[in-house]
């Protein structure tokens, strides 16, 4: 764990942080269009039985100056999730944050909802966590551009609070971005070591949802290997292995955490690009080994650059083919925070060919100096095109951490 992260929290203090936000803040929500019963009742945390008791060493604190999930090491799973905003009432929104909050809060401290004993009424937790532990679950918020202007409209009054530096990605060479798994107004990042975990909190944000915002697109990864081992993308290679250059405090001030140019709320905040990168597996299984070398300019077993021997020795950019992946990274001068995760999607009904690729996550200080030229520049020249398409595309600014009391997104909507 980075020296930065969040420190785990005993299920006992956050059950009672949990309880505090309870009394703090009044949940006396009723949710809306659907008629269900209230959040109040849906969100009555109920401890696991003793037999059911789980383990809380796979707990990560969801309060602290940063939102987990960022520089958290990465869980195997992640579910990306986008909503659109459906209400033009800023205190429907406050309401919507305050009860995902509150279902944050518990999730990801281990805890369940009530599940109620009333048979005429729909139970108030799916049930599927039931003996489940938290497994490392963090959710990660960002609000998308859209949720401070939309066509010129400043809908909820905070247009003069958005980020300097969020705007869509422009419009690059090469894509075939397919607008409907595009942007959003709001985007939860949900990460945990346990893919049902995972997809409780989603389901959740869902139904909690109800009557305030309706989902946009639905994104699911994995990844696997060793702890503290690079995982390896669909390619077979080694992804992420120069994160390492920055993980630091310092380095992560310098590529990461949003400056003080910026508006107060984003203050230990992030910007979060995300694109969905589909991967010609068929195309690039018949490659041979050292196009697929040349195409990154790293070796596949070792993970070493060209002309090295070890994986995190220093990349010699003299060495590599011009248009190499990596040395067109090295070329735009910057450094990315990048936690991708593969996915898979089936079979593509006109090919017959795997529908497989990265949802590429990449944290920044600043999109527009640091990924957007980069990314200009891999359109234009990267031998990794011919293996690979652009189909989906989004920005969130990500405000900084909570403290216990506080809903996420307070101190932009206030
Ligand atoms: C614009 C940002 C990037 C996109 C989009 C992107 C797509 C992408 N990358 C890989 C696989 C690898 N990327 C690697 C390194 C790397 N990639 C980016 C940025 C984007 N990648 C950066 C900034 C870097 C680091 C370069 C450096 O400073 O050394 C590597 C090498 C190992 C590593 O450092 O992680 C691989 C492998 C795929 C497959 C892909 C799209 C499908
Ligand atoms: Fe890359």
């Amino acid at each position: 764990m980075s020296t930065e992260e969040n420190q785990p929290a005993g299920s006992t203090i956050s059950r009672r942080d949990f309880l505090k936000l309870t009394t703090s803040v009044g949940f006396g929500l009723a949710i809306g269009a659907a008629g269900m019963a209230s959040i109040n009742e849906k969100l009555i945390p109920e401890a696991k039985s003793e037999v059911n008791k789980q383990p809380v060493n796979d707990v990560i604190a969801m309060y602290g100056d940063r939102q987990a999930g960022i520089i958290t090491p990465q869980q195997k799973y992640m579910y990306l999730v986008s909503f659109r905003i459906t209400t033009s009432q800023k205190a429907d929104v406050i309401q919507l944050f305050k009860s995902w909050t509150k279902f944050s809060d518990l999730s990801t401290s281990g805890g369940t909802m009530k599940t109620g004993d009333n048979p005429l009424l729909p139970p108030s937790d799916t049930g599927e966590t039931l003996e489940l532990s938290a497994s490392n679950l963090t959710i990660t918020y960002g609000f998308g551009p859209t949720f401070f202007l939309e066509d010129g409209k400043d809908r909820f009054g905070i247009a003069k609070k958005q980020p300097l530096y969020l705007k869509d990605i422009p419009r690059m060479p090469r894509e075939n971005i397919d607008p409907s798994l595009s942007g959003g107004d709001v985007c939860l990042q949900v990460c945990a070591d346990d893919q049902q975990v995972a997809f409780h909190a989603v389901r959740n944000f869902i139904r909690l949802s109800t009557g305030y915002a309706t989902l946009n697109w639905l994104q699911e990864g994995f990844i696997s290997g060793k702890a503290g081992v690079t995982p390896r993308n669909l390619f077979g290679f080694k992804d992420g292995t120069a994160n390492k250059l920055h993980d630091n405090p310092e380095g992560n001030k310098k590529v990461i955490w949003a400056g003080q140019e910026e508006p107060s709320w984003m203050t230990g905040g992030s910007y979060m690009s995300y694109r969905k990168i589909r991967m010609l597996l068929e195309v690039w299984d018949r490659s041979s080994l050292s196009d697929q070398e040349n195409t990154f300019g790293r070796h596949k077993e070792s993970g070493a650059a060209f002309g090295k021997t070890n994986e995190f020795e220093a990349v010699d950019s003299s060495k590599l083919p011009v248009t190499s992946h990596v040395a067109l990274a090295k070329q735009s001068g910057q450094l990315i925070h990048r936690r991708g995760y593969s996915y898979t999607d089936g079979v593509d009904p006109k090919t017959g060919n795997v529908n497989a690729g990265l949802l590429f996550i990449g944290y920044s200080r600043n999109p527009e100096e640091q990924l957007i030229p980069m990314l200009k520049l891999m359109q234009s020249k990267d031998k990794l095109n011919a293996y690979t398409s652009h189909i989906a595309s989004g920005m969130f600014a990500c405000p900084g951490g909570l403290t216990a009391g506080q809903y996420m997104g307070q101190s932009l909507m206030e």
